[in-house]
């Protein structure tokens, strides 16, 4: 793997070997930038795959239709991978990315089963890096996820040959990556027609807003904007909806790296609703999970509470939660007995562990049941208890000390307090949550059984007072009609929903459809 420091220095003679061996780089654009290596890499690279010629691409053809058959899919897909990302919402190209020059190798094993299974659920879209020296990918890897999943491919590459479109191709692509950063006017547009003449959608990459102006000018339908400075290799979040907002046409804008988690996006969306689409990488790489990373750079840190039935939590895993919340308080339409838990949350464990998905159990109960935590603990051994009512930090901090395993996470209703105590609670929740005393905090807006159910909805100009604590739950009267509008109170801070009543059919009984809904819109997916 490559050090980075080596991109710092100017490396003599390179560019222009990889000029002369290549005629559709632009040698200027790439002079003296982390791309020099890398490109000259990729041109000789290029050199030793099977030239174009009619034999070669006949051959393509025919490993790429064989591809298809293997996999069950319709050859003739061309449009999909650009529908996908027009079709509304934060849309997701998630990355199989193993190695990256700024992060150096992230994955040791990429499982393709795991990639597959994840993406295959959550991903509009998918992008594996061929490139091997410096991302540590390939095309067998493409070729190996084609017959796996249905979802539009897209080769990730440095390209600067024909020739490395057609092994994208015969890999079995729906779409290559040509880089504006790389590629001369001419050598974009013969690469493009090549690319176009096999059928291939193309993403095409700008990192600067001149380049971004001059793809829409070079007629590209899919742009990618790259929040990544490729002189420094430094991100800046503000980059992609900047220069998203000064495009004109209809392209379909994907900004491209750095993403995190949700909070990020949705900035970003608030930011530039002409982006359309996300691509993220390096953030999935590291997760330790891949099922949980994606679930909560989608969806955020989010649960479903109130669950009564195993299938209710299977589905709610499948739209998007990381936890399911189990209410043990007896004032709760939703009570489920300690014994009725165990058996509940052993079939839970069992069918997210059997459609690979993890999940995060919380019990839920009363301020008043704290006799009962260590039986709670030892019977049902929750990730994370949540508390509702009045617990003091002494409390809090004996719980803590008690069960070093228990997630604290304290329910407070904000409701009818006064400015002083909300600023007051806020400064509480801070310390807690920073001396590690308690996970996280849930705002709900009604208090646990008592209007619980009604569907009364968050006053969210309350949450302004907590906007600033990293890790807060909002919960109380979620639904698709209110989920998107606080994700976005909570702007860059945006930690995760928790929905119950507002996804239900009736108390404990929760609709499908209503938790896709709901998840989606944490997206400003509508369907
Ligand atoms: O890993 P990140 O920061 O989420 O970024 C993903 C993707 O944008 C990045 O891999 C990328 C963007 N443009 C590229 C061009 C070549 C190789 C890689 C890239």
């Amino acid at each position: 793997m490559m050090n980075p420091a080596r991109f710092s220095r100017p490396l003599p003679g390179l560019v222009a070997e990889a000029a002369r061996m290549n005629s559709f780089i632009d040698p200027e654009k790439i002079d003296g930038t982390v791309l020099a290596p890398i490109v000259s890499a990729a041109s000789e690279r290029a050199q030793k795959l099977p030239a174009v010629c009619a034999l070669e691409e006949a051959k393509g053809r025919e490993e790429r239709a064989a591809l298809f058959l293997r996999a069950g899919l319709a050859e003739s897909r061309t449009g999909c991978f650009e529908a996908q990302l027009r079709s509304g919402g934060s849309r997701m190209i998630l990355e199989v990315k193993a190695a990256s020059p700024s992060k150096g190798l992230m994955r040791e094993e990429v499982d393709l089963t795991d990639y597959a299974r994840v993406y295959g659920r959550y991903a509009d879209a998918v992008s594996v890096l061929t490139e091997p020296q410096f991302f540590g990918g390939s095309f067998e890897r493409l070729a190996a996820l084609r017959l796996l999943t249905e979802k539009p491919l897209l080769a990730k590459d440095f390209i600067v040959s024909r020739e490395q479109i057609l092994a994208a191709f015969r890999s079995g692509a729906d779409a290559v990556l040509l880089m504006l950063s790389v590629l001369s006017d001419e050598g974009y547009r013969l690469l493009a027609d090549y690319a176009r003449a096999l059928g291939l959608e193309i993403l095409t990459e700008a990192s600067t807003p001149e380049e971004a102006r001059h793809a829409v000018e070079l007629g590209a339908r899919v742009i990618g904007i790259n929040n990544r400075n490729l002189r420094t290799l430094e991100v800046d979040l503000a980059r992609a909806p900047a220069i998203a907002n000064e495009l004109s046409g209809h392209p379909v804008i994907v900004a491209e790296s750095g993403y995190r988690n949700a909070a990020d996006i949705l900035e970003a969306r608030a930011k530039s609703p002409a982006i359309r689409a996300f691509l993220c990488g390096s953030a999935l790489s590291v997760a330790r999970d891949l099922s949980t990373g994606v679930r909560e750079l989608l969806y955020g840190h989010s649960k479903c509470c109130g669950i009564t039935r195993a299938g209710d939590a299977m589905n709610a895993l499948k739209a998007g939660a990381v936890a399911i919340g189990i209410i043990l308080a007896p004032r709760s339409k939703r009570r489920v007995t300690l014994e009725d838990a165990r058996g509940l949350i052993e079939e839970i464990r069992r069918g997210a562990g059997a459609i690979g998905l993890s999940a995060e159990i919380a019990a839920v109960i009363d301020a008043a049941q704290l006799d009962e935590v260590p039986a709670i603990a030892s019977a049902l051994k929750p990730d994370v208890l949540q508390i509702h009512g009045d617990l003091s930090d002494e409390t809090l901090k004996r719980l803590h000390a008690d069960f070093p395993a228990l997630r604290l996470a304290p329910a407070v209703t904000p409701e009818g307090l006064s400015a002083d105590a909300l600023e007051e609670l806020a400064r509480r929740i801070q310390k807690l949550i920073e001396d590690k005393t308690i996970d996280r905090a849930v705002l709900d807006s009604a208090r646990l059984g008592r209007t619980g159910g009604t569907g009364r909805a968050f006053d969210f100009s309350l949450l302004r007072f907590f906007r600033t604590i990293p890790r807060i739950v909002i919960a109380g009267g979620l639904s698709q009609a209110n989920a998107a509008a606080a994700a976005h109170a909570f702007g860059e801070n945006f930690f995760g929903l928790d929905f119950n009543s507002g996804v239900e059919d009736a108390p404990g009984i929760k609709s499908p459809e209503k938790l896709r809904e709901a998840f989606g819109a944490i997206r400003g997916i509508s369907r």
